[in-house]
This record gives C-alpha cells, structure tokens and sequence, in this order.
C-alpha cells in the first residue's frame, strides 16, 4: 500500500464533514416524530407562553401589598370576590381589598400581584383571612415568562432532545425543519465472510462489522439502507457499489483495505471514475482507511479488522454526524500509557476503583471493544500519559 498521502485523523474528519455536509437536504417533520433529529434554521416563537399570567400554587388571588404584615396571629382579611376556574379567563378584576381563589396554573385576574398558598388562609362567608404574606410576584408566572414572542426558542444545530421538544411544544411548533438523515449502504468484503446463524466452515468468519457500523450509523442519527456481503471479485464489488448509490450518499465497505493482492477497495473506487482523496489515517488502529468520492458520494473503506473498523467509523463519523461528541468523564490513569509517536491512538479503558485503567487486545478481537468501557485519545504528538495524569474518557 502506498500511504505517501497518510492523513492527520482531524484532516479526515474535516473532509468526512465536508463531503457529508453536501448529501444533506432539509426536510420538515412533526415534532413528534423529531426526537434526535438535528435542527436545520432557527425557530422563533409565534407566541408568549404562557398567554396569561398564571398562579404556580392553589391559593388566593391578592394584590401583595394587602398581604404584608399577615402572620398567623394577625392575618389580613380581605373580600372575597369569586373563583377562577382551570382554563378560563376570569370575568373580573382585582383590586386592593380583594382576594380570589385561583387553582394551580390557573389564570389570575388582572391586578393580582401575588397568590396566599390555600393552607394559609380561612374562607369566611364573602371574606379570607389570609395568615402569610407575599412578596410582588410571588407565586406567579407572568405572561411570556418562559418564551416571548418573537424569541429564539432553539438555534439551527440543536438536537431535539426530549426537552427541546417539549419547548416547541409549549409554543406550538408542531413542524420543523431538520437535517434529512443521512443514507448508508454497507459492504463488508472478503471472501471468507459469512453471515449466518448456521456452522460456518473452518476459515470462514462471521460478519461483525455490518452490524458495528450498521448499529452505529443508527446510533449517530443516520439510516442504514442496504447491507451486503461481497466476495473478493473486483465487478461485484463495483456492482454492488453502483447498485447502493442509487438509494444511498454514503457507501461503508469493510475489509480490502490494505495491501493484499484481493484488497480491491481502491480499484473499485479508481474504475468507477471515482477519487481517492485519502488512503491512509495516522491513526491507531485504522491506518489502512480509503476515503474517496465518486461524484457527490462518498465511499469510505474502512480496514477489515473489527476494531480498527468500528473505531474509524466513530472517529470519523460520530461528530460529523451528531454535531458534537459527548462529553468525557475526567478520571485520573491507574497507569501508565505509551502510544505509538506520529499517530493519534484510540485506545480502549475499563474502570476501576474511579481510575481508567488501559486494555490491549489485537484489532481482530472485538472483544476488546465489547469489554471496554471507553477509549482515550492520545494525541500524535504525544507520547502517552503518566500513571494518575488525569485523561479524558469517551464511553464507547
Ligand atoms: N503487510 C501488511 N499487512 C497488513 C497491514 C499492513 O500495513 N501491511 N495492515 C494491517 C492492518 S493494521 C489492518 S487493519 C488490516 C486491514 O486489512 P483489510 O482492510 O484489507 O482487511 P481484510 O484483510 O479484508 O481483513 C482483515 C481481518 O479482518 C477480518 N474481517 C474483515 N471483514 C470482517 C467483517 N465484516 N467481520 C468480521 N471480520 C472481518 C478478516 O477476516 C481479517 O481477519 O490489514 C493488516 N495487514
Ligand atoms: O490499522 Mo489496523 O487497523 O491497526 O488493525
């Protein structure tokens, strides 16, 4: 394999964004169905909410300065002049003197400047004697308080999250507009791989990387719309590619990366008219990564190995994909760590006793991702990390 052109892990992640950047439309969803989809414009909103100022507690109406100086031995008495009722808007209004009972979230009549919880107070045929007092606005949600018209609700680039769904929901955003999901095929190449629950003959392997990559392509927000295994066989390699971009921005190949005389990735990629615009990651696991193009689509081969196939996909898709990473634990090292100088090391972590304590394994064994809690990323310029250096830890 020529790597003349080995690529630093950020430049790949920054063409990875790039090229994805130019597969993605917008579509509009309704807010139900939006959870984990990425907004494309801001949202403004239409409306104050709440429309009316509301009380937060069962209680009395009152104008506040009536109520100061009340105390349980010498309680304010006021008039009482009605009730509101849940979702109406009430036919009065209130004045110094006057109290009106008012539920939880119902609207208060205007001239209320506080609310008397109800388990202060005493009804007395027309009147309350109300034993606490309250300060202006205690109590109270006032109109617009949560958002105001006109207000930024959530900028382009927000993930709906439960939460920020239920913002729209507050002020009636029932349709948005959100990045459409990007589409991808997977290839897992070799002829040795198979699929199946059946036996498999000795020499054979069972397919893991269609359902990492496939797995994690869902996990980041994206569909995966076809899966094939494909023989070491250069014209069905390039028919399957074909084949995918019909329905697909993206195609994932594993495997036929490197430099054994059936690794056709590159070939692939070089007849069909496509180019190759990275061969090679100074990255560990992973160096033996294609990234190319062919016309506006993106075709990455990713190496066989199933952990160097699953960490690339990550590393190269996770932030591209879903906007950001999450966010690391901090947690001190159980021990010291080399890495290997001029490549950014991906290597994997349990925890014990509250420190990361580094794994090894061989890129072919996946246990060794299905046992680590996380990874840390040791810069190229790195040469590793002391015992008790405090690392970052993303969780895999
Ligand atoms: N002479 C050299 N040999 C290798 C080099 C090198 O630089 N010089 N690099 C090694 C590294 S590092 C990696 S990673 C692999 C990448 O090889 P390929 O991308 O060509 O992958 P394959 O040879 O097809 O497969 C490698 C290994 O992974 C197994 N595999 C492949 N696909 C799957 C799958 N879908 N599910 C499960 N396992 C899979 C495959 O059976 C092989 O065992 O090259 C090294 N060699
Ligand atoms: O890059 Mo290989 O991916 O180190 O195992």
């Amino acid at each position: 394999m020529n790597f003349f052109k080995v690529a630093s892990v950020s430049d790949a992640q920054e063409r990875i964004k790039t090229l994805l950047r130019g597969c993605r439309g917008v579509e509009k969803v309704s807010l139900r169905d939006s959870r984990g989809r990425i907004l494309a414009e801001d949202i403004h909103s239409q409306e104050d909410v709440p429309n009316f100022n509301k009380s937060t507690v069962d209680g009395y109406a009152v104008v506040a300065k009536d109520t100061y100086g009340a105390s349980e031995s010498l309680p304010t008495i006021l008039s009482n002049i009605g009730r509101v009722e849940m979702g109406e808007e009430p036919s009065f209004n209130l004045e110094a003197g006057q109290c009106a009972y008012v539920p939880t979230g119902g609207m208060l009549p205007e001239g209320s400047t506080g609310v008397v919880m109800v388990e202060y107070s005493e009804e007395l045929e027309d009147e309350a004697f109300l034993h606490s007092s309250v300060s202006n606005g205690e109590n109270i949600i006032y109109r617009g308080e949560d958002i105001r018209e006109g207000d930024t609700i959530l900028n382009a680039g927000a993930e709906m999250t439960p939460e920020n769904m239920g913002a729209l929901a507050a002020a009636g955003v029932m349709e948005l507009p959100v990045y459409r999901k990007i589409v991808f095929s997977i290839i897992s190449t070799g002829d040795e791989i198979r699929d199946t629950s059946k036996g498999i003959e000795t020499a054979q392997v069972r397919d893991i990387n269609s359902y990492t990559i496939g797995a994690s392509i869902e996990k980041f927000g994206g569909v995966v719309d076809s899966i094939a295994i494909i023989g070491d066989d250069l014209d069905l390699l390039k028919g399957k590619i074909e084949e995918s971009f019909k329905s697909s921005d993206v195609v994932i190949l594993s495997g036929g990366s490197s430099v054994g005389t059936k690794d056709f990735t590159l070939k692939a990629i070089e007849e069909l008219g496509g180019e190759i615009i990275i061969h090679g990651i100074s990255m560990k696991p992973g160096k033996p990564t294609i990234i190319g193009r062919i016309g506006e689509k993106l075709v990455v081969g990713l190496p066989g190995h199933p952990v160097s196939a699953t960490m690339v996909f990550r590393a190269l898709f996770e932030e591209a994909m879903t906007g950001g990473r999450e966010i690391p634990y901090r947690l001190p090292l159980a021990k010291d760590i080399h890495s290997t100088p001029g490549r950014t090391t991906y290597q994997t972590v349990t925890i014990e006793e509250g420190k990361a304590v580094p794994t090894y394994g061989k890129s072919g064994v996946i246990s060794l991702l299905s046992k680590a809690f996380g990874y840390i990323i040791i810069p190229t310029h790195k040469e590793g990390y002391r015992s008790d250096e405090i690392v970052e830890v993303y969780k895999l």
